[in-house]
Order: C-alpha cells, then sequence, then structure tokens
C-alpha cells in the first residue's frame, strides 16, 4: 500500500537531475535577496546623506542586475517545475495503472468503480501539483528565512506582527484543500455525464446513430447541462475560497500598516537610518508575499494524505489483497459449483439462484437460455472472474479460495461477449505481446490451422494495425473482428476454452464449421460455449438450460429433446424460424 512517503519517492523517482537544478536555483535566490536587501539600504541611504551619483548609478546597476538575475532564476525554476511536472504526471499514472490488478470484476463493473476512479484521477492530480508545492515552498521558506532574519536583527516584534497577521492564511488555505477533497466526490459525476456526452457527439460509431436519428441537439444538451453542472460546482467552490480568502488577505495588509508604524517610529527616533527603513519596507512586502506563497502551498500537507487515504481506500475496494493461498496443480480435472448463489453489487434480486454443475476435464458444455437468464454471469463465474462465496466454486474439489489468485485465469481462455478490439497490429491482437519472430511464428502456425479467421488479404500482412483509432489503421467487419477476438482465445491453447456468444457475428456455415474444428482440435479438453444458436448447442456433449437465473434443464441434446421441456419447444421455434417444418419423430432418435 503506497504510503505519503513512498508517493514523495515516486515523484522524485528519476528526476534527481532536475530535482538538484531546482535546488541550486533556490539556493541563489535567498542570497540575491540578502545583496538585494543591502544594496537597496545603500542606495536610499546615499539618496538621504549626500548622493555621489556614479556611485549611486553602480548600485542602481546591480541592483537592476540582482533583479534581471532573480526573474531568470525565477524562470529557470518554472521551466524545470514544468518538466518535472510531466514527468510525475507520467510515473503517477504509471504507479496507478501498475497498482490496479483486480483477481475478480465484481465491483469493477459497476458505475462507482467509474466515479471512483474518475475522484481517485482528481486527487492524484493534487500530487502531481505538490512537487511544485514542495519546491515553492522551499523556495519561499528560504527566502523567508533572509528577509524575516533581517527584519528580526532591527525589530523582534515587527517579525512576530507580520506572522501572526499572516496566520489565517494558512487556516483557509487547509481548510480549501478539505473543500477540493469535497468537490472532487460531487463533482465527479457530472464529470462522467459530460464525458460521456462528448464521446456521443465525437465517436464515429456514435456519429453514425446521431445522422439517423437527428440526436445532435440533444446530446448536446445532455452535454451542456452535465459540463453547466461540473461550471456551477467549480464556480461555486472559487467563490467560497475568494471569500474566505479576502477575509484572511483583510490581516496582511493591516499588519503591513503595523509594521511600517513600528519602523517608522524608530525612523523618527533616529534608530533606522532613511537606507534601513526603504529595505525593511521592501523587505516586509517581500515577507508577505512570501508568506502567502507558503500558505498556498501548505495546502500539499492535507492533500497528500487526502490522495493516500483515496488511493488505499480504492485498493482495499477495486484491488482488494486476496488471502495467501499457493494451490498451482499441474492440471485441473475438475470443475464445479455447489448450491451457488450470486447477486451483482446493489442489484434487487440475484442473477443466480441454486447453480450446481459439475464439469471433467474434456467436456464440451452448452449454455443456452433466454436474453437475461444468467449465462454470461455464470460463465464469467466459472472463469474466476467474480467473487463468490467460499465452499461454491471448486477446482479438483478444492475451494478456489485455496489456489493462488491467478493460478485459474492461466488455465482458461476466453472469448467475451463484449470482447476487446484493441488498436494494434494483427499479431498483437491475437497474442497479446511484444511481436517476436516466436510469437509470429506461433500465430502463423494458427492461421495456418483456421485460415477463416483472419481476412484472406491480411495474411502475410499480419502487421496491419486493426480499426480506425490508429493513422494507417484498416477497419475490419463485426464478423471479423469477432474471428480475431476467436483466435486471441485459440492462440492462448489454455485446457479450459469460454465461448460467450463467441460466434454471433459469424454466417451460418463458417459458424458451425468453425465450432466443429474447435470442438474436434480441443479433444482431451474442456470448451464451455454460450450461445443462442441451438444448432451449435447440439454439438455439447451436455446442454444446461438457464431460466430466470437458474438451471431448468441439463442433458444431451437428445435426451433435452425427449424430455419435451423448454429446450424442445426452444428448439422447435428456432427450426420454425429457419423454415423448416418440425416434426417431433424426425428429431427423437
Ligand atoms: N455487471 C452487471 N451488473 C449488474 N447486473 C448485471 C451485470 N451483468 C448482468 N447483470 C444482470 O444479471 C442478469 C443476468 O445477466 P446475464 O448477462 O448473465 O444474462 P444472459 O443470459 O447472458 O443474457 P444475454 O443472452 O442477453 O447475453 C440480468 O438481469 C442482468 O441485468
Amino acid at each position: 500500500m503506497t504510503s505519503s512517503l513512498q508517493w514523495i519517492r515516486i515523484m522524485i523517482q528519476g528526476s534527481i537531475l532536475n530535482a538538484s537544478f531546482v535546488i541550486v536555483l533556490l539556493a541563489i535566490q535567498p542570497t540575491v535577496g540578502w545583496l538585494t536587501f543591502h544594496l537597496n539600504k545603500r542606495l536610499f541611504d546615499q539618496i538621504a546623506a549626500h548622493p555621489i551619483w556614479s556611485d549611486l548609478a553602480w548600485v542602481a546597476l546591480l541592483l537592476a542586475l540582482l533583479k534581471a538575475t532573480d526573474l531568470i532564476l525565477s524562470e529557470g525554476s518554472r521551466l524545470v517545475q514544468a518538466r518535472l511536472s510531466l514527468r510525475i504526471h507520467n510515473r503517477l499514472e504509471h504507479h496507478l495503472y501498475g497498482s490496479i490488478q483486480p483477481t475478480c470484476i465484481t465491483q469493477v463493473e459497476t458505475p462507482a468503480f467509474r466515479h471512483d476512479i474518475t475522484t481517485l484521477k482528481n486527487s492524484l492530480n493534487q500530487i502531481e501539483q505538490s512537487i511544485s508545492s514542495i519546491i515553492g515552498l522551499v523556495q519561499q521558506v528560504l527566502i523567508l528565512g533572509v528577509y524575516g532574519y533581517l527584519i528580526l536583527t532591527y525589530s523582534w516584534l515587527a517579525g512576530v506582527v507580520l506572522l501572526v497577521f499572516s496566520l489565517p492564511l494558512f487556516w483557509v488555505e487547509l481548510r480549501t484543500a478539505l473543500w477540493l477533497e469535497r468537490y472532487f466526490h460531487t463533482v465527479a459525476q457530472h464529470q462522467i455525464e459530460s464525458m460521456l456526452a462528448s464521446d456521443l457527439i465525437l465517436q464515429p460509431q456514435a456519429l453514425k446513430e446521431t445522422m439517423i436519428f437527428g440526436s445532435r441537439l440533444y446530446l448536446l444538451r445532455r452535454w451542456a447541462e452535465a459540463a453547466e453542472a461540473v461550471i456551477r460546482k467549480t464556480v461555486k467552490l472559487k467563490n467560497g475560497e475568494f471569500k474566505m480568502r479576502s477575509v484572511a488577505m483583510v490581516f496582511q495588509p493591516t499588519g503591513f500598516l503595523l509594521t511600517e508604524l513600528l519602523f517608522f517610529k524608530q525612523l523618527a527616533a533616529n534608530s533606522l537610518s532613511v537606507g534601513d527603513f526603504a529595505a525593511l519596507s521592501t523587505a516586509a512586502m517581500t515577507v508577505f508575499s512570501s508568506i502567502t506563497m507558503i500558505a498556498a502551498n501548505s495546502r500539499i500537507f492535507n492533500q497528500i494524505p487526502i490522495a493516500t487515504r483515496n488511493f488505499k481506500t480504492f485498493l482495499n475496494t477495486y484491488v482488494p489483497q486476496p488471502k495467501q493461498a499457493n494451490l498451482q496443480p499441474d492440471a485441473v480435472t475438475s470443475v464445479s459449483l455447489h448450491e451457488l448463489n450470486f447477486a451483482y453489487p446493489n442489484a434487487a434480486r440475484p442473477a443466480l439462484a441454486d447453480i450446481s454443475l459439475h464439469m471433467m476435464k474434456g467436456d464440451v458444455i452448452a449454455i443456452v437460455g433466454e436474453n437475461g437468464s444468467g449465462k454470461s454471469t455464470l460463465a464469467k463465474i466459472l472463469l474466476g472472474l467474480h467473487a463468490v462465496e467460499p465452499g461454491t466454486l471448486h477446482l479438483n474439489d478444492r475451494d478456489i479460495h485455496d489456489y493462488e489468485p491467478r493460478y485459474w485465469f492461466r488455465q482458461v481462455s476466453v472469448v467475451n461477449q463484449d470482447y476487446m478490439k484493441y488498436p494494434f497490429s494483427i499479431v498483437e491482437n491475437i497474442a497479446l505481446a511484444h511481436p517476436t519472430e516466436e510469437i509470429r511464428a506461433r500465430v502463423k502456425r494458427l492461421i495456418r490451422s483456421y485460415p477463416m479467421l483472419v481476412p484472406n488479404d491480411l495474411h502475410d500482412e499480419l502487421d496491419t494495425v486493426l480499426g480506425n483509432s490508429l493513422q494507417g489503421g484498416r477497419q475490419l467487419s463485426g464478423g471479423q473482428w469477432q474471428r480475431i477476438a476467436i483466435a486471441r482465445a485459440l492462440y492462448k491453447d489454455s485446457p479450459y476454452l469460454l465461448l460467450d456468444e463467441a460466434t454471433s457475428e459469424l454466417d451460418p456455415m463458417t459458424e458451425m464449421n468453425l465450432i466443429q474444428q474447435i470442438i474436434a482440435e480441443r479433444g482431451g479438453r474442456t470448451t464451455v460455449m454460450v450461445t443462442h444458436n441451438l444448432s451449435v448447442a447440439s454439438m455439447a456433449q451436455q446442454i444446461i438450460v438457464m431460466h430466470n437465473g437458474r438451471i431448468l434443464e441439463r442433458g444431451s441434446h437428445q435426451q433435452l429433446l425427449r424430455a419435451k421441456g423448454r429446450y424442445f419447444d426452444m428448439w422447435n421455434k428456432q427450426r420454425l424460424a429457419e423454415g423448416e417444418k418440425v416434426h417431433e419423430q424426425s428429431f427423437v432418435s
């Protein structure tokens, strides 16, 4: 788990050179301040006494040079800070992406996940800015140290007044950090809505429908409402900040006035020269502006712990630390569910109820049923993707929780209904790895066995980038994309393969031929097919019929037809829809 100190280490890592450069710049600035103070004093003392114009000219020239040096140092440190920020942003993102390694998707596939990730990103952006804040803080503390010391050598009371009248600013900034945190939580939903709406306005797939359904104005309105809500909340935050700061700001001029009066009193009593007075007045101004900046930067002391806490809560919710278990057998010979009940987070009713089934190595199983009956949920549970109660999912008669957390993922392969269309080359889409010569050779072997999975004209051009997202990309048809997803699943060549509506976009001939080939070539390994096509299902040894989250029937194709239950009706209706005259006898042997 990342602590505040670790965040700082992540930020500094690899930026030592830039950070050292900033420190050198920071170290020079107070010296410039010191010299400026003394030159100012000399300048005004000479003006007040008997000015020697050539001396004055030199002092003025030196002051101008110091000012120029100060400006160059400030610009230089701004440039280095910008470079640091870019690197830090990159490292924080890398850390965030690297940390998100969930071992189940139950909490991830929820609206709360998107909300929380938006809030987390907002708060990490604050951490990103914190390096500038830390640099600003060090810089201003050094400047404050020099000028504060100079003022204290003349009047400790003036120093105390300056400090006391600046305290309200610190209070405001620390409170603002808490407000920001609350703001991020309330604005996240509107940010998501506005991003989704802008995607719907700009995405090519959505644009098609926008044109046909004439929905541009409506989508624009949805976006405008969400964007307006973000603006409203941001303005409210800024107004609140402004009001609090205005109140705190009143204290500073009052403090400045008091210090001026103290200096003036000393001037009148001749314990200060005119040069002292002028230099001290400038120093007091500088001290105030330094304190203002220190106060503004001090909010990081609240922001870093807040971001750390958010990150911790996020990981605990979505990437819970699995319990230490290390069972990793050579092979899983059976997978079984025992009276499994499963409900999605915040769902009104369970998606699956009382599911028991047993799958042996080498089985070919089909899961069928109407929309929403729980087929995909059951499939995902078999893949180990959902968190289930202990004692409900077993591998080799051992609870899945006894196994090393990602062990089961390594044994299974899948074509999901919502398979990914990676904007990568064909080889990368299939292997999901950097395409070495060995990987290319394996992909080519697969394509030789299953030529229908890659469009013919691309067999010799496996580096072709797919999709419309990147320049030079080649878009595929829906069915062609689905074939690439099947190739990906077969490439993994795993003992368990799950095809969730994997061939729904294929033409019927290819679909049947492909499934036949997959089943034949996977002899001895397990294949589970979720399908609405009962001809495909009929190739399985066992068919499971789902209804309202329960297993309604199970058996082979012939057994289920003989039982004349729901499967029998479904089969007949599908045949009728295909234009075939159905006679019970012709199907029941
Ligand atoms: N991520 C989710 N979060 C909450 N509820 C879900 C989620 N996914 C599915 N459901 C609900 O669970 C139930 C079963 O869905 P599931 O996707 O398993 O059905 P299915 O039989 O595969 O349907 P289809 O044939 O349409 O693919 C449905 O009522 C659905 O609304």
